[in-house]
């Protein structure tokens, strides 16, 4: 580990994680920009061979499919778009392999869900093979799997994706790059926005104005790229936002694009799934007592304090936790399914445990799987 304290740092960060974003990967005629993506290769490249390592997170999928089947537009309904990812995900990794090839490289690719950075064992094995590949000295080459996702349990922007792939390898620094250099103090087409070059703690720019909307093509604007900033910079990985014409000047330390320092150490990759788990299967609505208790930072959540539950989910399953005005205070992994629970709620563990018998008075969400959010 060699984490990038300060921009100055970056040239020596061991391991980088770079994200590129499909607004600069796509040409203008929809199609994916080979240009483009063989000069980030080159950037890449020449970074492994100076000693580093390099985990890419590469949008593009889509983009790549679209020239291929033939279609006039990029698809907005989910199965054209999983259809056409399928396809330009095999035609992305075939032309990162050429480029990495040139510069005697080779890649192996990973396609992850929002579910692998929440399940524990498949968290671990994700962890796992990537630090084998980077050991065996093959760039890991990460897209989401379009093709396994639904709506409501995917990424959708892989700049979250990016965020939780830089814990996972424990990177010393994540670098997103998009088609704009950097944050600035307003949306960038607007005359007068300004870069943003350096960020202590995200509250400093809590009054700045940026859009989910992304570029024609992208996902999430600069939104998610701040959710990504969030995840990264509170979990001890700084990061670094710039245009993609830029990136060798980033890995380079220069003063481009908005550079965001270090706000928490290192969590564990369980609280940080907790907390950052893609979708959540349901809600466990409590009462006050049960609220406070919860928020207090130190008591698991028993069924005494529940009053109602919506969803339908299954046990280790990531819940929401809501307070009696509606509020979301915490994130969980609930210890039963949707269905067993009804019976027990509102009851005490003394109860439970008389009635029903061991196991039933466990807690509903320990407090080791539990994390309160903070907004
Ligand atoms: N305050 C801001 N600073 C910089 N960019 C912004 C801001 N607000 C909105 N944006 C927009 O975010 C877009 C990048 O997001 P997106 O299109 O999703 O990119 P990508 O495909 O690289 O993930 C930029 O084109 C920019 O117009
Ligand atoms: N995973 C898909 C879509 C990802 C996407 O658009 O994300 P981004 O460009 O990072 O906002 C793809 O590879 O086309």
């Amino acid at each position: 580990m060699n984490v990038a304290t300060s921009r100055a740092s970056l040239p020596d960060a061991r391991r980088v994680v770079v994200k590129i974003g499909s607004s600069s990967l796509t040409g203008p005629d929809g199609h994916l920009d080979l240009a483009a993506l063989r000069a980030l290769v080159e950037v890449l490249a020449e970074r492994v061979a100076a000693g580093g390592q390099v985990v890419l997170v590469t949008s593009g999928a889509i983009s790549a499919g679209i020239g291929p089947l033939g279609l006039a537009a990029r698809p907005r309904d989910l199965a054209t778009m999983q259809a056409a990812a399928m396809l330009g995900q095999s035609q992305l990794v075939a032309r990162y392999t050429e480029a990495f090839a040139t510069h005697g490289l080779q890649v192996g690719q990973a396609l992850l869900t929002a579910e692998d950075t929440v399940r524990r064992r498949r968290y671990r094995n994700a962890q796992r093979s990537l630090e084998r590949l980077l050991a065996l000295g093959v760039v890991p080459v990460v897209n989401e799997n379009d093709a396994v996702t639904t709506d409501e349990l995917k990424f959708g922007d892989n700049d979250r994706l990016a965020a939780l792939v830089s814990h996972l390898v424990r990177a010393d620094a994540l670098v997103l790059l998009t088609d704009v250099d950097g944050l600035h103090d307003a949306p960038p087409a607007r005359p007068g926005a300004r870069r943003i070059p350096h960020v202590a703690d995200l509250a400093d720019i809590a009054g700045v104005e940026v859009t989910g909307r992304g570029s024609a093509v992208g996902t999430g604007g600069m939104v998610t790229k701040l959710e990504s900033v969030r995840i990264a910079t509170g979990a001890g990985v700084p990061a670094v936002l710039t245009s993609a014409g830029n990136a060798r000047a980033a890995l380079a330390g220069d003063d481009v694009g908005t550079f965001f320092a270090v706000t928490g150490r290192r969590t564990s990759a369980r609280r940080l799934w907790i907390a950052h788990a893609a979708g959540s299967r349901g809600r466990l609505h409590l009462d006050e007592g049960a609220a406070r208790a919860v928020l207090g930072g130190r008591a698991s959540l028993l069924a005494a304090g529940v009053t109602h539950v919506e969803g339908s989910f299954d046990a280790g399953d990531p819940v929401e936790i809501v307070g009696p005005d509606g509020v979301v205070l915490a994130r969980g992994l609930v210890a039963f399914d949707a269905v067993e629970l009804p019976p027990l709620l509102g009851r005490s563990t003394y109860d439970l445990r008389a009635e029903l018998g061991e196991g039933y008075d466990r807690e509903v969400v320990h407090r080791d799987d539990l994390v309160i959010e903070h907004r």
